[in-house]
């Protein structure tokens, strides 16, 4: 599902967020990525949502070379990645149903089909009763669990999360990642960027370690830290 073959992102000023990294993802694995702080993580999410191009190296996404994309093709490719964010990244202006529907309107989806989806999502994090409420009323793991609602409207098949429990108190940094099991359990892949060692030794997942912009480490379910 993703791929990283010599992968390298060389920003403007010539410093290398990511150094000739290998690695492949299967579809369905919910994979951790970890690293110190300036290791490359957030860099390595954004070349697979596109956010950012790789300047050496391929990057495949469900089948796609995204080396090799079009402009015009990448929209296309951001439905099929929804990614989290830690600072939620919602619009404060709109209610948390807008913030919701904000790629299904994007996708020109129907006003029925929108409102379908959007509360199944609002559903399945646990907030239709806060549909028309504003973000700023609402706690910062509600806030978060509206970004998790956001990016998984579309039924994308890979997520990706950067940090999606740095602000959270342990109790509801654990009901974000059982969100993300029953993501996992119905066949989405996953790849979840953190800092918190104690949470990636709990969850026992394959971990991808990032030191100085290389992959140091690649362990699976069940090795050492
Ligand atoms: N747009 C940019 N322009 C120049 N350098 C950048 C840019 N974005 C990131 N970098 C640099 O690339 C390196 C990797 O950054 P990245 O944000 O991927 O690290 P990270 O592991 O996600 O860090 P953190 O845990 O602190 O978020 C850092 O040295 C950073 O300063």
């Amino acid at each position: 599902m993703i791929h990283f073959d010599n992968v390298t992102k060389r920003y403007p000023g010539g410093h290398e967020g990511l150094s000739n990294v290998s690695f492949h993802i299967n579809p369905g694995e919910m994979v951790f990525l970890t690293g110190h702080s300036g290791a490359g993580k957030s860099t390595l999410l954004k070349l697979i949502g596109l956010l950012e191009r790789s300047t050496r190296g391929q990057v495949r996404v469900a089948g796609r070379n995204l080396t090799r994309l079009s402009r015009s093709q990448i929209p296309y490719h951001r439905r099929e990645v929804g990614m989290i964010f830690q600072d939620h990244r919602l619009l404060y202006d709109r209610t948390v149903f807008d913030n919701v529907a904000m790629p299904l309107v994007v996708a020109g989806l129907g006003h029925i089909e929108i409102g379908r989806r959007v509360r199944a999502a609002l559903d399945k994090v646990g907030l239709l009763s806060k549909e028309k409420n504003l973000p700023i009323t609402l706690s910062g793991g509600e806030q978060q669990r509206v970004g998790i609602a956001r990016a998984v409207v579309s039924k994308p098949p890979v997520v990706l999360a950067d940090e999606p429990t740095g602000n959270l108190d342990p109790d509801l940094s654990r009901e974000i990642m059982s969100l993300f099991e029953q993501f996992n359990d119905v066949g989405v892949t996953l790849l979840i960027a953190t800092h918190d060692l104690e949470l990636i030794s709990r969850m026992n997942r394959r971990i991808l370690v990032l030191e100085k912009s290389h992959l140091a480490r690649d362990t699976a379910a069940g090795g050492p830290l």
